[in-house]
C-alpha cells in the first residue's frame, strides 16, 4: 500500500504499506538491483537506498502491521496497489487509503503521495487511469490540496520505478 518518507539523522526515511501488492519486491528491487524472493513480511523491512544526490531510509511496513506507529515525520508516502486486483479489493483499499489520509498525523501534514501501481506487465493488469476511477483518488487524494500522482510501475522489469522515485523526490522539494 503505501511508503512514508520523513528525515531522520540527515537523511531521507521512506516507508511503504500494503497487503502482496508488491513493496518488499520494490524495495529489495532499489536496494540490490535484483528481484528477490520474498514471503509476507511480518513487522518491517527498513532498508537505506541511495538514488541521484539522495540517500533515503525505505521502511517497507508488513500488511498485518498496525500502520498508524509509523505516521509520525512522514515526508512522502508511497502506496503501492497491485494493478491485478478486482473491483472490490480496490473499493476496500480506497476505504483505508482515505482513512490513512485523513488520520491526525498525515491530515495536515504536506507530505506528497505517490500511488504505484504495480505488477503492470501482467496481462490482466487495470491500467492506471482505470484505477484512478475505480478508487476516486482525485477526491480521495486532492483533499488539503495534497500533492498526488498515480505511477504504474512492474518490479520485475523495472518500469516506472524511478519515474516515480524522481516524481516524490521532485515533490517533497516543492519543485511540481
Ligand atoms: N508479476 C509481478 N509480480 C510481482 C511484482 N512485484 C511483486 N511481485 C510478486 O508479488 C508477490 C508479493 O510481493 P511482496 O513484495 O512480498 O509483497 P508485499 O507487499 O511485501 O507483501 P506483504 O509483506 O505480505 O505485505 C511476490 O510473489 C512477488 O514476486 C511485479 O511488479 N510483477
Ligand atoms: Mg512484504
Amino acid at each position: 500500500m503505501g511508503i512514508k518518507l520523513s528525515r531522520l539523522y540527515g537523511q531521507e526515511e521512506t516507508r511503504i504499506l500494503m497487503e502482496n501488492s508488491g513493496k518488499t519486491t520494490i524495495l529489495y528491487k532499489l536496494k540490490l538491483g535484483e528481484v528477490v524472493d520474498t514471503r509476507p513480511t511480518v513487522g518491517f523491512n527498513i532498508e537505506t537506498v541511495s538514488y541521484k544526490d539522495i540517500t533515503f531510509t525505505i521502511w517497507d511496513i508488513g500488511s498485518g502491521e498496525n500502520w498508524q506507529q509509523y505516521y509520525q515525520n512522514t515526508l512522502g508516502i508511497i502506496f503501492v496497489v497491485d494493478s491485478t486486483w478486482d473491483l472490490e479489493r480496490f473499493k476496500n483499499t480506497a476505504k483505508q487509503l482515505e482513512s490513512m489520509l485523513s488520520h491526525d498525523q498525515l491530515r495536515n501534514s504536506s507530505a506528497p503521495l505517490l500511488v504505484l501501481n504495480n505488477k503492470i506487465e501482467k496481462e490482466n493488469a487495470k491500467q492506471s487511469s482505470l484505477v484512478v476511477d475505480l478508487m476516486n483518488l482525485e477526491a480521495i487524494c486532492s483533499c488539503n490540496k495534497k500533492k498526488w500522482t498515480i505511477q504504474s510501475t512492474s518490479a520485475i522489469t523495472d518500469d516506472g520505478l524511478y519515474q516515480g522515485l524522481d516524481w516524490l523526490m521532485n515533490a517533497i522539494r516543492g519543485k511540481v
